[in-house]
């Protein structure tokens, strides 16, 4: 049975009032939801701090695929693990855009993660046009195969589809679609790494995940937990749609 998992991506947000939102959602009670607030790198050690003792796991959103070396401005898996991270968020859509990552990397970053004990939540997703043109499943199951190194498991790896056009948008794809995708995410890793494992995998949704159309997502099948942006930055909605997936 798969733990649910509600994760927040602040992205470059969170100053102010950063420590009083982290300790309002590390408060929020759950029964069969892990919580995780993926803060800048900055604010992590001070996050870290706030969840400590409490259920609420910290981690990074992107981490360098070499331990350490003359790479300005980036931050290796080994010192997000240093500042108390457990997670990172790998291949987010805006850092494939941003800073032109491919599958390729974004695999040679979630070994980099595994090897630091961090779990990598892998991310995927089409774009608009990509969605129009009919090739959502081809995109993903490429993503999929080629941002996934071997030896994922349960533990190491969490993967997001989020579609590019959901995301900050709030547009959200009907729930048709949501299941399809997660469906086939969900026959390539067994497919690819075995009943036990494949099943093991936790797959979330993100792109406008909101408190008034989380309990209506949380029900597909295949959706064990969402990577939330916007609303994960307001412990209050981040805290209904954590109370959504806790009670799907
Ligand atoms: O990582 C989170 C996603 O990009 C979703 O962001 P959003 O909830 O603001 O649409």
């Amino acid at each position: 049975m798969r733990r649910k998992l509600a994760a927040g991506n602040w992205k470059m947000n969170g100053l102010g009032t950063a420590q009083d939102e982290l300790r309002a959602i590390a408060a929020t009670p759950t029964r069969q939801t892990d919580l995780l607030i993926c803060p800048p790198s900055t604010l992590l050690e001070r996050a870290a701090i706030v969840a400590s003792d409490t259920p609420l796991e910290i981690g990074g959103q992107d981490c360098h695929a070499n331990p350490t070396g003359a790479h300005t401005g980036d931050i290796s898996a080994e010192m997000l693990a240093d500042c108390g991270a457990s997670y990172v968020i790998l291949g987010h859509s805006e850092r494939r855009t941003d800073h032109n990552e491919s599958n390729a990397q974004v695999a040679a970053k979630t070994l980099a993660a595994w090897t630091s004990g961090l779990t990598a939540v892998v991310c995927l997703g089409e774009s608009l046009k990509e969605r129009q043109s009919g090739q959502t499943l081809d995109v993903i199951t490429a993503q999929l195969a080629g941002s996934l190194p071997d030896g994922a498991t349960g533990e190491n790896t969490v993967v997001a589809y989020e579609p590019i056009w959901a995301i900050g948008t709030g547009l959200v794809p009907e729930i048709a679609q949501i299941d399809e995708v997660h469906t086939i995410l969900r026959a390539e890793l067994v497919k690819r790494f075995g009943v036990m494992t494949g099943d093991a995998i936790r797959l979330l949704y993100g792109g406008s995940v909101k408190p008034d159309n989380a309990a209506e997502i949380f029900a597909v099948p295949n959706v064990d937990g969402a990577l939330v942006g916007g609303a994960s930055l307001k412990s209050h909605d981040f805290k209904a749609i954590i109370d959504a997936l806790d009670a799907s």
